[in-house]
């Protein structure tokens, strides 16, 4: 059910301006708490909503619909949501804890690169997890893009060297970097992230560098916790939310961009290799409400 349905009775066409009661805010509020944009967030999205209401004498369910995803819409605009590849290599890391979604939307984000003409080289920094390298081969294969991989427990580092030296003799445009989504304990996680960075500045110092945080949209306010630890420790430049296609909002992504300014770039909407697309946070929102 949409966000409004459950407003419909209170929406009297035409609406009277005093029928925009406490009430109506205080449902409104707790319904975008369900869709998981958080407490602060609800509160303050509603407040702001509440004075534009009375400020343009809103009285009518379609421009309050309006002016709540104009200020959704205004939160989620935060940085820039396209891709910097703009150097060849391009190096992007993308990090997340495991099961998210991370090799199959690096997957998928090959197979939307190559198919926009460019070459694309995937490195299976995975080391960790049996079987990881194997699933990114066959999401190489899939996409018909170059893989570096190594024996599992190979140092991750030294995989990601191999990469971007064979990105820089292939003539590749990007450099799509798997990591791991668990380590012995969360400290080494972080550590090894850092040191794949450093391996990034030393290696490729010009390269345009993404560091992509991939959240589950199903695990709700764990997403803001995940993505403060990330940036944090791994700096962060976009975000690609996955499993929208189930019953998930996503709307953490909402507290995440105005806590931490940082821009989704990518939405997963399904596990096949299509099922990746650019983020538009206006559809996002009307989806949303
Ligand atoms: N429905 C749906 N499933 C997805 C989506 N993205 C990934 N998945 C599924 O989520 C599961 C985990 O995906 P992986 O890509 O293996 O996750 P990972 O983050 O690489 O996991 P680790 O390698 O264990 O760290 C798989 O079954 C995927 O098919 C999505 O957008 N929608």
């Amino acid at each position: 059910m949409g966000l409004f349905a459950k407003f419909k009775e209170a929406w009297l066409k035409p609406m009277s301006f005093d029928s925009l009661n406490e009430g109506f805010y205080d449902d409104l509020e707790e319904a975008l708490i369900l869709a998981d944009v958080g407490m602060d967030t609800a509160v303050d999205a509603v407040a702001q909503l509440k004075k534009r209401a009375y400020a343009k004498l809103l009285t009518h369910e379609e421009d309050v619909k309006n002016a709540l995803r104009d200020i959704l819409t205004e939160k989620l605009s935060v940085g820039d949501p396209a891709l910097d590849l703009s150097t060849r290599p391009s190096v992007a890391l993308i990090i997340g804890v495991n099961g998210v979604g991370k090799t199959t939307s690096i997957g998928k984000l090959a197979h939307r690169l190559k198919n926009e003409g460019k070459k694309v080289l995937l490195c299976a920094g995975d080391t960790f997890r049996a079987a990881a390298a194997d699933q990114l081969e066959i999401w190489a294969e899939r996409a018909g893009v170059d893989i570096v991989r190594q024996n599992e427990g190979a140092d991750p580092g030294a995989v990601l060297f191999d990469s971007l030296a064979a990105a820089k003799a292939r003539n590749t445009d990007v450099v799509l970097c798997d990591t791991a989504g668990r380590l012995h304990n969360k400290d080494n996680l972080m550590k090894e992230l850092a040191k794949l960075r450093k391996i990034i500045d030393r290696e490729a110092p010009n390269a345009a560098k993404e560091t992509l945080l991939v959240l589950d949209a199903t695990t709700g306010q764990n997403g803001l916790i995940q993505a403060r630890q990330f940036k944090e420790t791994a700096g962060l430049t976009g975000i690609i939310l996955t499993k929208l296609d189930g019953t998930a909002k996503g709307g953490i992504v909402i507290a995440i961009a105005q806590e931490l300014q940082v821009p989704v770039k990518f939405v997963g909407l399904g596990e096949g290799i299509d099922d990746l697309r650019p983020f538009d946070a206006r559809e996002f929102v009307n989806d949303l409400i």
